[in-house]
């Protein structure tokens, strides 16, 4: 990959050691960074969230509640919130009023489902992928049952087809084509969580228009990972957390996009005050006049800390040039690791799967199910243990920890493994790598 520099961001983050991460193996690299690629579940905290984090403590300390509307830095906190705004609207593709910095992932799908999903007698479903993340289908679900429907006649999900992983866009449109007059809510994952695949977002929202459907965007995996156009595509609604390619610390504050589109015909179901015009916030008036576009659906005062630990990341996100540049480097990086997996003699090209593999039966082996055209992903691979159902990824993962490789372990065979632009480097890719090929050297070295 001798073509891409190593962004200097490396350095505006805290890598975690190897011994602080337990990697036990490694006692003479102990001081060394891990090979930390799990920030596509949690992003490491960068030296400007720190900072702005100490100093929002401190304004805590020396100000108490006058901090709210006279801070020594110009942060009043009474209006934090929109200071993240500008970089949210740029990375999601959308005006600043269409965005909104507030809550967490799932109560936000919760209040844009409470405002799009108005299910009637002919149009009720709720479009999504099947194996979507577990909050979403207990929110589709429930969603369903709050209007009194059947989820399992509401909520339609796509598999993809037989002995495949992931969906294919024709059969995707086909079906929104196909059953379009029946779906009030078209709603995936940009980017899916076990799979990686980022979904043609473009082309689906198109369909889902074209159909009369409303069309929503889960974006965890996407916000931050890939270049997104939610205003110029056309999507109605999309939340996102931040705490995975934002870099804002576990649990941080979420985000949510409404379309403009929506201003004059939608407003917030459930209302809160912080939804409310600031300019008349603090008179109290009894009566709700909410904030024009997505600032609307605000309901409470936000968390100082989340928001100060997201800003810290954003202004990183700022440094590095924002998505154009990132997105590069993520291309050039996650190829090289897709390379180096490639080789390595325990690899098994998807395709040959089915062959090799039959009735459960074979080599200690992986392949990569996530697509393999860039235009299809993001930063994340996701590796399938071969055979599966005998224990192989669990023998790999904990070996690979062992060795300083941070990546996660998604039930039943899949270890995901995703190199973050923003401070991943190529010495990161070699050792995932070279640490999965001696995992497996031991592996067979055991069983034999
Ligand atoms: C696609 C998706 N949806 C929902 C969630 C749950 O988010 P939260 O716990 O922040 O509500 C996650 C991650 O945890 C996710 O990846
Ligand atoms: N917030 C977490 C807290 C604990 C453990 C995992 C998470 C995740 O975010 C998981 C992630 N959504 C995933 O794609 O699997």
């Amino acid at each position: 990959m001798t073509s891409t520099p190593e962004l200097p961001l490396r350095n505006e983050f805290f890598l975690p050691t190897n011994s602080e991460v337990g990697a036990h193996r490694l006692l003479n690299d102990a001081d060394k960074p891990c090979t930390y690629l799990c920030g596509n579940s949690l992003g490491l905290m960068c030296k400007r969230s720190r900072e702005l984090v100490e100093e929002e403590l401190g304004v805590w300390a020396t100000r108490g509640v006058i901090g709210h509307f006279d801070h020594p830095q110009k942060r009043d906190w009474v209006g934090l919130a929109d200071h993240a705004r500008p970089y949210l609207a740029e990375i999601v593709g959308a005006n600043e009023k269409e965005v909104a910095c507030m809550s967490t992932l799932t109560t936000n799908l919760h209040l844009m489902m409470n405002s799009f999903y108005k299910p009637t007698s002919e149009r009720y479903k709720i479009l999504c992928e099947a194996k979507a993340f577990p909050s979403d289908q207990y929110a589709f679900a429930s969603q369903a049952q709050a209007h009194g429907l059947d989820p399992v006649k509401t909520v339609l999900e796509l598999s993809p087809r037989p002995g495949e992983y992931c969906l294919r866009e024709e059969d995707i449109l086909k079906v929104i084509e196909q059953d379009g007059p029946s779906i009030a809510v078209v709603i995936l994952s940009g980017v899916q969580y076990y799979t990686g695949q980022w979904f043609p977002m473009q082309s689906i929202t198109q369909k889902a228009k074209e159909q009369g459907c409303i069309c929503g965007w889960d974006l965890a995996h996407a916000v931050g990972n890939v270049p997104l156009s939610l205003h110029d595509w056309d999507v109605d609604f999309a939340v996102w957390c931040t705490y995975k390619y934002l870099n804002s610390g576990p649990g941080g504050i979420a985000g949510l996009y409404v379309h403009e589109k929506w201003n004059d015909s939608l407003k917030p179901k459930y209302s809160g005050w912080w939804g409310h015009d600031p300019l008349t916030r603090f008179a109290m008036p009894s009566q709700f006049s909410p904030v024009e576009g997505a600032g609307g659906f605000q309901q409470s005062n936000p968390s100082i800390l989340a928001i100060a630990s997201l800003l810290g990341s954003l202004q990183t996100f700022r440094k590095a040039g924002m998505m154009a540049p990132l997105r590069k480097q993520s291309i050039l990086l996650t190829s090289y690791l897709e390379k180096l997996l490639f080789q390595s003699k325990y690899f098994v090209p998807l395709e040959e799967v089915s062959t090799k593999y039959k009735e459960g039966k074979g080599p200690p082996g992986f392949t990569i199910i996530t697509p393999r055209d860039t235009k299809d992903r993001g930063a994340q691979l996701s590796l399938l243990f071969l055979p599966s159902g005998t224990g192989v990824m669990q023998q790999i993962f904990e070996s690979l920890q062992s060795h300083g490789v941070i990546g996660d372990e998604r039930q039943p065979d899949v270890i995901r493994l995703a190199p973050i632009h923003l401070y991943t480097n190529e010495a990161d890719c070699e050792a995932a790598a070279q640490y999965l090929n001696k995992a497996f050297d031991e592996f067979e070295a055991q069983a034999s």
